[in-house]
């Protein structure tokens, strides 16, 4: 059977960002399957660059790759410090993203989780932090200075405004803290990501192909901003995850790892070959064809499932048309 729209239900193998279980549909274009899977507390108009981004992956030509092969980071959850440090050996990845400031745990928590990850990686790894802008200036100030004997790489999103963003940096620079600060949400988020250079509020532009309307769009944020970037996932199957190696692989410069390693998140994927880092980067050539790739009979979801994301496309087509102006 032919199909042009499926949709797909993947378990999680940890809770992240509060959920276990990833959904969304696949659509299929002239040049393959493109993912559509906004989060479910996403809602309205924000869905629009997804559907975009999806349309993208499944009409257009792919850009030119600048590169062979991208470097990834693991991605460690709020675990305990044993688990933490088994998730960073077993990927392979020298660099690490951890996630810190989750909501019902404390500093301690935070403290304990990247030490385990720093000795994990052994002195030559790096090591990034994502708190979601969970902190406020001052928590976020004085979290800084607690580990940075651990040598971080960046923080992301420490705080949640840009306004707050920018006060941190220059409290960082006061202090003579030199600690890397990254923009996420107030890029994809903020209806506003020019506003992240405009403040200085950032060293460093986290970019998801999905929330930014795709891999052509990002290209040109990109150049807008001027900021060395890092391509990360929404947790992706590989389908959507293979856009954002493209557009890792189409950047120019690519100072740094990338968080594209979610598979590992994922119980299962949506195509029989899923995107394999090795040594910790991912083949670029592997993500050009992955659109191609959909094995259709992977793609679980119930009847209930598949109507509320054809009701979710249905909206989500409609103020597509009405922002396009048709
Ligand atoms: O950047 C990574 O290592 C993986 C992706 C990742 O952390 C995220 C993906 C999607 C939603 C987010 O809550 C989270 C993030 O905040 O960066
Ligand atoms: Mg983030």
């Amino acid at each position: 059977m032919e199909h042009h729209e499926l949709t797909w239900r993947l378990d999680m193998s940890l809770r992240f960002r509060g959920i276990t279980t990833r959904e969304g549909m696949l659509l299929r274009g002239r040049r393959g399957w493109g993912e559509w899977s906004p989060f479910l507390d996403y809602d309205g108009p924000e869905l629009v660059p997804w559907l975009a981004a999806a349309h993208e992956a499944a009409e257009e030509d792919w850009p030119t790759p600048c590169r062979d092969s991208v470097p990834v980071n693991v991605t460690v959850p709020a675990v305990g410090p044993e688990r933490a440090a088994a998730i960073v050996a077993d990927s392979g990845c020298r660099t690490a993203k951890v996630k810190v400031a989750e909501a019902g745990q404390g500093f301690a928590e935070d403290l304990d989780r990247v030490t385990a990850v720093r000795s994990a990686l052994g002195p030559h790894g790096a090591v990034r932090l994502d708190a979601n802008g969970a902190w406020t200036v001052e928590q976020a100030a004085e979290a800084i200075g607690r580990l940075r004997h651990l040598d971080v790489e960046y923080v992301e999103q420490p705080c949640r405004s840009v306004t707050e963003l920018a006060e941190l940096r220059r409290r960082l620079a006061r202090h003579g803290i030199d600690v890397a600060i990254a923009a996420d949400e107030s890029i994809r988020r903020s209806g506003d990501p020019e506003r992240v250079a405009e403040l200085e509020a950032a060293d460093v532009a986290v970019l998801k192909v999905q929330p930014l309307g795709g891999v052509r769009a990002c290209l040109e944020l990109a150049e807008r901003l001027g900021l060395p970037v890092v391509v990360s996932s929404a947790l992706e199957s590989s389908v959507g995850l293979a856009a954002g190696v493209v557009l890792a692989a189409a950047l120019p410069r690519l100072p740094f790892a990338c968080g594209l390693n979610t598979s590992a998140l994922l119980i299962g994927d949506l195509v029989s070959e899923p995107l394999a880092t090795v040594d910790g980067r991912i083949e670029v050539q592997q993500a050009l064809v992955m659109r191609e790739k959909v094995d259709p009979s992977l793609c679980l979801a119930g009847p209930a499932d598949a109507e509320r994301w054809r009701h979710r496309l249905g909206a989500t087509s409609r103020l597509s048309r009405i922002g396009a102006g048709q």
